[in-house]
């Protein structure tokens, strides 16, 4: 696993599987969020209302907090400019990055390239099926397939393209796990602990229930983002999971 320190301080090389979403809309709030957080604790991800309002700046505050940051903005386009706003997130420094895996072999294939001739390499990871959706938001798209076994099925593509790993339920790592090699990462949102609102998600687990299930990192967002104290929300996490 690239446990490169973006920052270019000592490696966080952080134990924990979290990941803090922090969707907000501007780098202020983002940056008040990521202060109350500890480094050691947890990692952050920048989605695209952050990065569409703050830029490539909240990325650099984030890594002089001491933070690893996974840029989340699923990139899914033809393969040469999906390559290159791949490579130009390796430039960023972040420690991960993302693309939709149904933008198909060429196009993953092509940014993993792009990857490949940077100083710093970011872990690149590919988006299978996003956890706010079911079985009748497939088939509104045309696609009559359990999420499952479409899940499964761009597992196996994002490793064959040579990418690090996929976002994708918890529920569906064991599936993952018999059909993707041992290394292959899983980043799973859609986690909410127990009695924490669902909101938008569909394919949930609890944090122990994703960490039995052999998740490599959990994305939690606003269970801890809107939680009256998020810095405890997030410690009783990392410590049940710890537990
Ligand atoms: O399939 C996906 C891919 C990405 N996400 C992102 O994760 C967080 C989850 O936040 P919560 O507040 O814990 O729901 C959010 O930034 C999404 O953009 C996802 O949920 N599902």
């Amino acid at each position: 696993m690239n446990t490169q320190s973006p920052s270019g301080q000592s490696p966080l090389q952080s134990p924990s599987p979290v990941i803090v979403a922090l969707d907000y809309p501007n780098k202020e709030q983002a940056l008040a969020m990521a202060q109350q957080l500890d480094p050691a604790q947890c990692r952050v991800k920048v989605g695209k209302e952050l990065f569409t309002a703050s830029g490539p700046l909240v990325v650099d505050a984030l890594h002089q907090l001491g933070f690893d940051v996974f840029l989340d903005l699923k990139f899914h386009d033809i393969p040469n400019t999906c390559a290159k706003a791949v490579g130009a997130a390796a430039e960023l420094g972040v420690w991960m990055t993302n693309v939709h895996a149904s933008g198909g072999r060429r196009m993953m294939e092509a940014a993993r390239n792009e990857i490949a001739k940077k100083n710093h390499q970011p872990l690149l990871i590919g988006v299978t099926v996003l956890t706010s959706m079911e079985q009748q938001d497939l088939a509104d798209i045309g696609l009559n397939v359990d999420p499952q076994l479409q899940v499964k099925r761009l597992a196996q593509l994002t490793e064959q393209s040579g990418l690090d790993g996929v976002v994708c339920s918890a529920q569906e790592v064991g599936l993952i796990r018999e059909t993707c090699s041992a290394e292959f990462l899983t980043v799973t949102p859609g986690i909410r602990p127990a009695g924490a609102e669902q909101g938008d998600q569909r394919r949930i687990l609890t944090p122990e229930q994703a960490q039995q299930a052999g998740v490599s990192y959990m994305v939690i967002g606003r269970p801890i983002t809107q939680a009256a104290e998020p810095a405890l929300a997030c410690q009783r996490i990392v410590e049940s999971l710890r537990g």
